[in-house]
Order: C-alpha cells, then structure tokens, then sequence
C-alpha cells in the first residue's frame, strides 16, 4: 500500500525529495502533473507530484495543490507531504502558507509541520530561525533572490505572516534531550491555538524525532530531508525498497546540456576531452532549417561509441551574455530549449534510450520533448540527482539541476548502465 503522497512546488524540488526517499529504501514514483488517469500504486511507497506552484498567483497555486492532494488521495495516499524549498522560498502572499492552509482544511486536520530543515545540505533550524550552510537565511544570500527575496530567518514571521494562524515552537534541547516529552508538549501548544509545528533541527537524528512525533499528522510540510525520514522510520522499507534499477547496456545513450551553470560548465570541459563532443552553433539553430537534421545525423554516427557523444549549449557566463544581448534572452533561450526537446524526440526515433540532461529548464524542454509523463526513482548519481526509468518504457533519463554533482558527472552517470 503507498504510504505517502507528496506534492512538490517544482521539478527539481521533487525529484530531489524522490531521490532522498529512495536513499532511505523506498520505491517511489514521480509524475509530471497532475495525472488524469489512476495509477497501480500498489508496490509503491511514495508518489509523487511535480507541480510549478513556487511562483505562480496564490489562487492557482491552491487550485493546482488541492486537485494533486485529491487525486493522490484517491490513490490511497491518506498521508500527504508538501515539499517546498529548503530555503522556504516564498513572500508575504505566498504560497508556502496559503497552500498549506488548503491542504489542511482539505485533509481535515487542526494541526501540521513545518520542517524545511535538510542537515545533508546544511539547512539547519536553531531557535525556529532557518540557516544554510552555517548562515541566517538572510544573510546566505537568498536575501537577493529575484523572485523569492528572504529577508527573514525566523520560519515563525515568515510562516504567519502567510497563513491564516499561529506557531507552535519546540527548541533544540527538547528535541534532543527530552522526546519523551515531545507528543505531551504538541498537546499543551495544540490546546494554545497552535496549528503549525516548527520543531528545532541541527542533525539527522533530531529530523528522525520529529518525523516519529507527527507520525500521527495527515498532513507535514518540509523538504528532502523530512521525507528521507519519514522513510527510514518505516519499518517495512526493506520489503520494496534499495532495488537497484537495472539500466540497460542495451540501447543508444546521449549527453544533452543546456545548462550555463559554473559546474555545468566545468562538466562539460571534463567530459569533451574523454568524449565526442559538438557545441551547439546559436546561429545555425535559428536561420537553417536543416540543422536539426545534422545535429541528429551527427549524434547517431556517435551511438557506438565506449562514452555517449555530448551536444551542449553550454557556455561560460561572459559569451552567454554577448550571445543574449544579441539575440534577446527570452527567445534565444526559448530556441535552445525547443531544438533539444526536437533533438530528444529524434533520438528516441532513432533508438536512443537513455538520456543524460543538464539544466532545469532545459530538462522541462526534453521531459516534453520525450513525452513523460510519470518516472520510477532509481539510484543517485550525485546527491539529488537520480537516474530515473520513464513509466511503462524501457527508457531511462536524469535531469541534473545546473549546480548539481560533480566534474565527472556525465562520465560517471554511465557506470550504472548493466549488461
Ligand atoms: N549558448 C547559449 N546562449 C544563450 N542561452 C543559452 C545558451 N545555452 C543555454 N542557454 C539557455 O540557458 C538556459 C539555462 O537554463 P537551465 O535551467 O536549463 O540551466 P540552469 O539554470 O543551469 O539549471 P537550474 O535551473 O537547474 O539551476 C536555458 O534556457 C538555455 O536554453
Ligand atoms: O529543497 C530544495 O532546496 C530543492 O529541492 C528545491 O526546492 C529546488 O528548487
């Protein structure tokens, strides 16, 4: 029976939370959406939800959340998740608290949790105040953040000032040296009108704590970390979880990256020196319509060879600029994205089964490229990147957030494939 439901506010943001279930044992199961039919959850732990809810009108926000937490409902998921970011990133309208709101009056219950805390990746909540890597939230530079700017530290201003009640707050030292006390205690602040829970968080242990004490919550609220373990509190994980996915051997791969990030661009370098490689000519993709064509031809020519051949956008920041003075960046940008969703969609015609994709936005362009609608999570290649397996097809991709994994992420995402 699946265990929980969770609905995340965007693409990487899921199939992080994903990827960190999995490391605790579970099968879990991402889909692109909503999905408009039902699905056979039945040897699955976790589904979850990929929406692009993090920035959009409040309004639409809840309205997408509500049909997601309904429809994972009616797949048996009574317990639901929602994933936000570990930085917490919204504003005073939203849409942290009003989704969580909605879910709350819609799941029917008086009380959650708000736990953004992902000691892994140095998210860290001391005081009710959220730190990365060491850092007051304000001050780690999300204090600059173009859409989400985060000017405060304290999970209990940032979450009342969005949401229609108030906080209840357990410091460190309960968490750490009294979780005997921990259920008695959410009672005492539950009877004071508390409605959402912001637990102390410095280490993994403290996170398994908080989980075991809201295991009763129909609905909590956090990012990976809290999913990590929710799942390696559940007893039976063991019996459907840790299988490794088989990648088959069997079958063309390709490297696609349309990623401009700092390590993207230090990925690239290291893997065209050990591998074919072709940098993508901006002009050709906008003025000759035969370029798809060569583009494909050339990648085919490659499909034999020991290393999956490379075809990249990916440029450091200074051309990246030049090129978007010139061109505009919205289109160009918009051109790049849709001749990789073209290029993704002739490969697989052409036999190509698994897909190495660099870039959020550019995974969105290949994910519809390719037509998926729902993955399997398999083992990570970096932490928060995993190899997936699309539903019901023996094609496999990863989609790597720009920053993600290491030098030789490329090289070393094609030593899981198996014979
Ligand atoms: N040479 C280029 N010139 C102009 N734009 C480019 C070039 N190469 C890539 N782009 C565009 O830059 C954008 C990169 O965004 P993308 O989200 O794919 O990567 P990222 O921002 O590094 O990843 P993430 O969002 O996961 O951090 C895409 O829209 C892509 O089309
Ligand atoms: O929680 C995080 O930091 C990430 O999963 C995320 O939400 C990326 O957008």
């Amino acid at each position: 029976m699946t265990k929980l439901g969770v609905i995340a506010d965007d693409f990487t943001g899921a199939t992080d939370i994903a990827s960190f279930m999995v490391n605790a044992g579970w099968k879990v199961v991402l889909f692109n959406g909503v999905p408009s039919e039902a699905f056979d959850a039945q040897d699955t732990d976790a589904i979850v939800i990929a929406l692009k809810s993090r920035s959009i009108p409040v309004n639409e926000a809840v309205e997408l959340s509500l049909s997601a937490s309904a429809w994972l409902q009616a797949q048996g998921c009574q317990r639901q998740l929602f994933k936000y970011c570990s930085t917490f990133d919204s504003t005073a309208q939203g849409n942290i608290g009003p989704v969580t709101d909605a879910l709350m009056k819609f799941l029917n219950t008086p009380a959650t949790l708000v736990c953004p805390a992902v000691p892994d990746n140095g998210r860290t909540i001391v005081h009710g105040h959220l730190f990365v890597k060491g850092e007051l939230l304000n001050e780690s530079g999300m204090e600059h953040h173009p859409v989400t700017p985060m000017k405060h530290s304290s999970l209990k201003k940032l979450m009342e000032a969005q949401s229609v009640g108030l906080c209840g707050m357990i410091n460190l030292d309960k968490v750490k040296n009294h979780p005997d006390e921990l259920a008695r205690e959410i009672e005492t602040q539950l009877a004071n009108k508390a409605r959402y829970f912001i637990f102390d968080v410095l280490d993994n242990q403290d996170l398994l704590t908080v989980a075991r004490v809201t295991a009763h919550f129909p609905l909590v609220t956090g990012a990976a970390g809290l999913g990590y373990a929710i799942a390696a509190l559940d007893e039976h994980r063991a019996l459907s979880g840790k299988q490794a996915m088989h990648i088959d051997a069997r079958g063309a791969s390709v490297v696609l990256s349309g990623s401009c990030s700092a390590m993207t661009n230090q990925q690239v370098d290291f893997y065209q020196q050990r591998a074919s490689s072709l940098a993508l000519d901006v002009e050709k993709i906008i003025q000759d319509p035969a370029y798809l064509e060569f583009v494909s031809q050339w990648v085919i020519a490659h499909a034999s060879d020991h290393l999956a051949p490379m075809v990249y956008a990916t440029q450091p920041p200074q051309i990246i600029e030049l090129i978007q003075k010139h061109y505009g960046a919205e289109y160009i940008s918009d051109r790049i994205e849709t001749f990789f969703s073209s290029l993704a969609k002739s490969l697989t015609r052409a036999g190509f089964n698994k897909f190495i994709v660099a870039g959020g936005e550019t995974s969105g362009a290949v994910t519809q490229g390719l037509n998926i609608e729902g993955m399997v999570i398999g083992e990570p290649v970096a932490p928060g990147v995993p190899w997936t397996q699309v539903l019901n097809k023996q094609q496999w991709v990863i989609l790597k957030s720009g920053n993600f994994g290491s030098q030789d992420f490329f090289q070393k995402a094609q030593e899981h494939y198996h014979e």
